[in-house]
């Protein structure tokens, strides 16, 4: 999974990348929206002037990272359907930290960048009541940001785009960058851990299957993920066990997902053996969902249909 954040300077252009990506059908989590239900769920009018009130209250009472906590579940929600999330109107440090902290590796943050002269250009056109009249008031509105919370965001940023270029320039480089980021696949692999087994075991055992997985574990449940199915692709290859794989995965077709269960025992010495639900010591319960792949090619790819024990169409990539 990924959550995708852009973050820069006034009139930078994170607006429209985000806006960009909610036309390529990503979802996109604003967080001014998380602001405005407060305002409405006080029963104040949906003013610019109540909605700043509120953040700065919520932020007063709850830390500066009180609008991003909000926004966690809404994120893990809307992650369900593709996989990717975007969030949109990141202000500060704080709420990098939030999101860093919940997400880990699968958050990445986006700067993107114009000289002020460009970015003074754009607020002469856009004419929004609030922008700066003159290159001098947009200088210092820069000034004010990179001194308070977001010049820390921008330097902690993975990533920088320039948005230099006209409007379809910047468009193609979001997308590219979007489209790299969109998982075809998720693998998640949960198991619940019996108080006779050792953790570490069972994590092993899942990573001898898939060995990039992030694993967590809470109470007596592990849950691991991971959009690298290649060690599973080649373990199912060098068993041989080509079609009986294939009809477990059609068999476990729901939907835009694949559930197979396999054998804990065996995982752990690298041996894919598929499984009932309710096998003894619960065995190791594998989603695949599909998210930006059709089932007929994830089958291909994954367990391809063979004769005389080998396959008959090599599909190499997802
Ligand atoms: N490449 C571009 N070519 C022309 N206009 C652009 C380009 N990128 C953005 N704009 C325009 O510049 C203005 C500012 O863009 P946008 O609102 O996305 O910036 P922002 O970083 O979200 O700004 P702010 O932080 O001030 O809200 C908008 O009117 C947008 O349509």
């Amino acid at each position: 999974m990924k959550i995708i954040a852009f973050v820069g300077l006034p009139l930078s252009g994170k607006t429209t990348a985000s806006k960009i990506a909610e036309e390529m059908g990503i979802p996109v989590v604003v967080m001014g929206d998380v602001v405005r239900e407060e305002v409405r769920r006080r029963g104040l009018e949906l003013t610019d002037e109540n909605a700043g009130r509120v953040a700065s209250e919520l932020r007063e009472k709850e830390g500066m990272d009180a609008i991003a906590k909000r926004c966690v579940p809404l994120i893990r929600e809307k992650l369900g359907e593709k996989g990717i999330v975007v969030v949109d109107g990141i202000r500060g440090i704080a709420e990098v930290e939030r999101f860093r902290e919940e997400f880990g590796d699968d958050f990445v943050l986006i700067n993107v960048e114009a000289p002020i002269e460009v970015r003074f250009e754009r607020a002469l056109r856009r004419k929004r009541d609030d922008d700066v009249k003159t290159l001098e008031d947009l200088r210092r509105r820069d000034e004010r940001e990179l001194s308070w919370n977001m010049g820390e965001a921008i330097r902690l940023a993975d990533i920088t785009i320039e948005n230099v270029g006209d409007i379809e320039e910047f468009r193609e480089k979001v997308r590219e960058i979007i489209r790299h980021f969109v998982p075809r696949v998720e693998v998640e692999v949960e198991t619940d851990v019996h108080p006779t087994e050792d953790v570490e075991k069972v994590k092993k055992t899942v990573l001898n299957l898939f060995p990039d997985a992030s694993i967590e574990v809470e109470e007596s449940k592990l849950l691991a993920r991971t959009t690298n199915l290649s060690r599973f692709r080649e373990l199912l290859r060098m068993q041989r066990i080509l079609d009986t794989a294939r009809s477990e995965m059609i068999s476990g077709r729901r939907g835009k997902s694949v559930v197979v269960y396999l054998n804990k025992q065996t995982a752990y010495v690298s041996r894919i053996n598929f499984a009932d639900e309710d096998a003894i010591l619960s065995p190791l319960k594998v989603t695949f969902r599909l998210y930006d792949v059709d089932f007929e090619r994830f089958l291909d790819y994954l367990t391809p249909e063979t004769r005389d024990g080998r396959p008959v169409k090599e599909v190499d990539r997802l």
